[in-house]
C-alpha cells in the first residue's frame, strides 16, 4: 500500500466512512480546496469498503466503481488501492461502455435513431436558404455515407467503443456513449436497477469537470435504488477547467456535505499565494500546509513563491529569459535542482509553446491549425496520421540505435506486410528479410537530428519495402485521390471540419521535418519538464513554474492581462459579467490557482505581458505575491 492510504484520517474521512457504513446507504459531495486529499480521502474510502464490505461485495459479485478524470489518474488510484478485482476504476467513457456494451440489441436500434436523426438535421440544413452550393455538396456526400450506415447496420455484429464514431465499423465515439448511456439511464429504470446491483458504489473523483448530464444520470441512479447504493462526489468548483464541466453540485436531502479545511500539499509560501488568488472566488481559505519531519519533529515547509513580470519580446528571448530565471532561483534558494529539467515542471497554457521548446512546431502546427478532427487526438496520440510513426517508426528507429535486433524483427514480424505473405517460406524469407534491411537502413538516416527527410519520405519508404501497413486514409492522400472540397464560411464548425480542411492538414503534415517526432515522442511520453496548465489537475511537484502569457495562447477562454486588470474586458465580457455568466476573468482565475496549487516546495509565476509598468502596479496593488517577490526584467 502507498503513502496515500496510509496518510492519517482526517475528520472528513471519518465522517465519510459513516456514510459508507450506514445502513440504508448515504450519498455524500466532498467539496474541499486544493491539496486537501480528496483523492486521498477516495482512496482510503476504496479501501475501508474492501475491507468492510469486500466479501459481501465478491459473493454477489458487485464492485466499487471509481471514475477518474484521466487514464492517468485512474492508473494512480489502481495502484494506490493495489489492484484489486472488487474494484473497478476507469475513467467516464470507459465506464459508461462497460455499462452499456452488454445491451448489444439496444446499442444497434439507438444508433439507427442516432443516424436518422443526424440525417434530419443535415437534410434541414440542406433545405435552408443561406446554405451555399459547396456546403450542399458535401451535405450529400455525408448523407450518403449516413445511409449506407444505416442500411449496414444488420451486418454489423458488435458494436465497439473508440475514439470517434465509425457506425459502419461498429464503433461509437466519446460524445455518442455520453449521449448513448445518459438517455438510457434516464429513460430506463431497468438499466438503473441493473447498474446499482452490480455498483454499490459509485465514487467521481474531480467531480467538477464531470458533464452536468452524466451527474444528472447518476442522481437518477442513486434515486431509483438509494437505501443500498452510494454515490460519492469529489471536487473543488474552484478547479473547474473545462466549459463543459457541472462545477457545483446541488446535493440531493439526504446526501452528507463533507468538507476539509486543511491543505496538505503546499508550502507556508505557496498556500498563502492560493488563499490570496481563491478570496475573490469564495473565500474559502485553507490551513495547514505541508510537513516534512526535521530531526525527528514534524515542522511546516516554508517554501517560496515569487512572480516574474517580463516584456513579451521574441520567442527566442523569452526563452533566453525563462532560463535567467532558472538561474536567479538557483542562485536565490540555494537549490541547483533549478537547472535541471527533470527536477522542475514548467506549465504552459497552451501546447504549441511546448512543441516549440521541444522542437516539433510545424507537427503541432500541421495538425492543429487547419482540421478540428485532428487536435484533440493530436496530443494524445490516438489520430490515424501518426500512427504509424508512433507504433512503428519511433521503436524501429530507437532499436536500430540501441542494436536491438531481436526488438527489430519482433515489430517487423507483427507488423510487415512484406512477411506476412502466407506462401513465405525458406528462401524467400531470407530475401524478404535482406530487403526490409534494406528499407530499415533507408528510414534510420531520415529520422537523424542532421536530416531533412520529411514526413512524406518516411512514408514512402514504410510503403515501398512494405515495412508496416499503411492506413487507406493515409495512402489516399499521398495519391491526392480525396477531392478537397470547399464549405462556406457560413458555419465555423462545418467550416473547420471540411475536407479541404484534412486535405490542408495532411499536406502540411506531409511536408514536416520527420525528426520533429522525437520532440512529440517526449512530450507524448510526458518525459519533458513541460506539461499544460488545463493537464496537470491532480498533480503536485516540489519546484513548479508557471508560465502566464496571452500572447502564446490562442485561447480567448483565459487572459492574465485580464485578470490582472491590464488589458480592459471586451464587450462580450462586459455583457457576460451583466447577465452573471462565467467570463475570462473567473476562467483565468480558476486556471491559475489549480497551476499554482500543484507546487509542494517553490512556486514561481513568470508574466509576460505588453505593459510591464501596469503589471507590477497592479500586481502590487493585488498583493497576490508579498512585497519584494515581484521581480523584473532588472533582477535578471
Ligand atoms: N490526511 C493526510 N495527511 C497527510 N498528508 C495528506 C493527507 N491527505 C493527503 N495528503 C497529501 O496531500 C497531498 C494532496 O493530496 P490529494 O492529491 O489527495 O489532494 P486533492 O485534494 O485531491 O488535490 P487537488 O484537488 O489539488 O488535486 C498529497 O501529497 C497527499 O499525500
Amino acid at each position: 500500500m502507498t503513502r496515500r492510504i496510509n496518510s492519517p484520517d482526517t475528520d472528513a474521512d471519518l465522517k465519510l466512512h459513516d456514510c459508507l457504513e450506514r445502513v440504508p446507504r448515504v450519498s455524500f459531495n466532498m467539496i474541499a480546496g486544493a491539496g486537501s486529499g480528496k483523492t486521498t480521502s477516495l482512496v482510503k474510502a476504496l479501501s475501508h469498503v474492501v475491507s468492510t464490505n469486500g466479501n459481501a461485495l465478491r459473493m454477489r459479485g458487485q464492485q466499487i466503481a471509481c471514475i477518474t478524470y484521466t487514464e492517468i489518474a485512474a492508473k494512480e488510484i489502481w495502484d494506490d488501492v493495489g489492484n484489486t478485482p472488487l474494484i473497478h476504476v476507469s475513467t467516464i467513457h470507459s465506464f459508461l461502455w462497460t455499462v452499456i456494451k452488454p445491451f448489444q440489441k439496444d446499442i444497434k436500434q439507438w444508433v439507427a435513431g442516432r443516424i436518422t436523426e443526424k440525417c434530419n438535421e443535415l437534410e434541414e440544413k440542406s433545405a435552408k436558404s443561406r446554405t451555399r452550393e459547396q456546403t450542399r455538396k458535401k451535405i450529400a456526400k455525408d448523407l450518403a455515407r449516413l445511409k449506407a450506415q444505416a442500411q449496414g447496420l444488420d451486418k454489423t455484429p458488435y458494436f465497439n467503443y473508440g475514439t470517434g464514431s465509425n457506425y459502419a465499423k461498429g464503433i461509437l465515439g466519446h460524445e455518442d456513449i455520453i449521449k448513448l448511456v445518459t438517455a438510457s439511464i434516464m429513460e430506463n429504470e431497468v438499466l438503473r436497477k441493473i447498474i446499482s446491483q452490480k455498483f454499490p458504489y459509485i465514487f467521481v473523483d474531480e467531480s467538477q469537470d464531470t458533464f452536468p448530464k452524466i451527474v444528472e444520470a447518476l442522481k437518477l441512479v442513486d434515486s431509483t435504488n438509494s437505501e443500498k447504493f452510494c454515490l460519492g462526489f469529489f471536487g473543488d468548483p474552484m478547479q473547474r477547467i473545462y466549459p463543459t464541466g457541472i462545477g457545483e453540485i446541488n446535493p440531493v436531502n439526504n446526501w452528507e456535505t463533507i468538507t476539509k479545511p486543511e491543505n496538505f500539499r503546499c508550502s507556508q509560501q505557496v498556500l498563502k499565494v492560493i488563499n490570496k488568488i481563491r478570496k475573490p472566488a469564495d473565500g474559502l481559505e485553507q490551513i495547514g500546509g505541508r510537513m516534512e519531519v526535521v530531526d525527528g519533529k514534524p515542522m511546516h515547509v516554508e517554501g517560496s513563491a515569487q512572480i516574474f513580470i517580463l516584456p513579451i519580446e521574441g520567442e527566442e528571448q523569452r526563452t533566453a529569459n525563462l532560463k535567467k530565471v532558472q538561474s536567479i532561483c538557483a542562485k536565490m534558494l540555494g537549490d541547483d535542482n533549478w537547472l535541471q529539467e527533470e527536477k522542475i515542471k514548467i506549465f504552459v497554457i497552451v501546447h504549441r509553446m511546448a512543441a516549440k521548446r521541444l522542437k516539433f512546431p510545424s507537427l503541432y502546427a500541421a495538425m492543429n491549425d487547419h482540421y478540428a478532427s485532428f487536435k484533440e487526438g493530436f496530443m494524445d496520440g490516438t489520430i490515424w496520421p501518426i500512427k504509424p510513426f508512433l507504433n512503428f517508426v519511433l521503436p524501429v528507429v530507437s532499436a536500430c540505435k540501441a542494436n536491438e535486433n531481436a526488438a527489430i524483427i519482433s515489430i517487423l514480424r507483427s507488423q510487415s506486410p512484406t512477411l506476412s505473405a502466407p506462401s513465405m517460406k525458406g528462401a524467400e524469407v531470407r530475401e524478404a528479410l535482406e530487403f526490409l534491411k534494406t528499407g530499415i537502413d533507408t528510414l534510420v538516416p531520415l529520422l537523424e537530428e542532421s536530416s531533412n527527410g520529411t514526413i512524406l519520405d518516411v512514408f514512402n519508404v514504410l510503403i515501398k519495402y512494405g515495412l508496416t501497413e499503411v492506413d487507406e486514409r493515409i495512402l489516399a492522400h499521398i495519391n491526392e485521390t480525396v477531392e478537397r472540397i470547399e464549405t462556406s464560411e457560413e458555419d465555423v464548425e462545418e467550416e473547420e471540419n471540411s475536407v479541404a480542411n484534412e486535405v490542408d492538414a495532411m499536406k502540411a503534415y506531409f511536408a514536416c521535418p520527420a525528426k520533429e517526432f522525437w520532440g512529440y515522442k517526449k512530450y507524448f511520453d510526458q518525459q519533458s519538464p513541460f506539461a499544460t496548465q488545463q493537464g496537470v489537475k491532480g498533480a503536485e511537484f516540489d519546484r513548479v513554474i508557471t508560465i502566464l502569457d496571452d500572447e502564446e495562447g490562442t485561447h480567448a477562454q483565459f487572459s492574465y492581462d485580464k485578470y490582472f486588470g491590464v488589458a480592459e474586458l471586451s464587450d462580450t465580457d462586459k455583457k457576460n459579467v451583466r447577465e452573471g455568466k462565467d467570463y475570462v476573468v473567473p476562467r483565468t482565475r480558476r486556471l491559475f490557482y489549480v497551476s499554482c496549487s500543484r507546487a509542494r516546495k517553490d512556486l514561481v509565476a513568470v508574466y509576460f505581458t505588453s505593459d510591464v509598468e501596469k503589471a507590477i502596479m497592479k500586481l502590487n496593488e493585488e498583493n497576490i505575491f508579498e512585497k519584494g517577490k515581484v521581480f523584473t526584467l532588472e533582477n535578471l
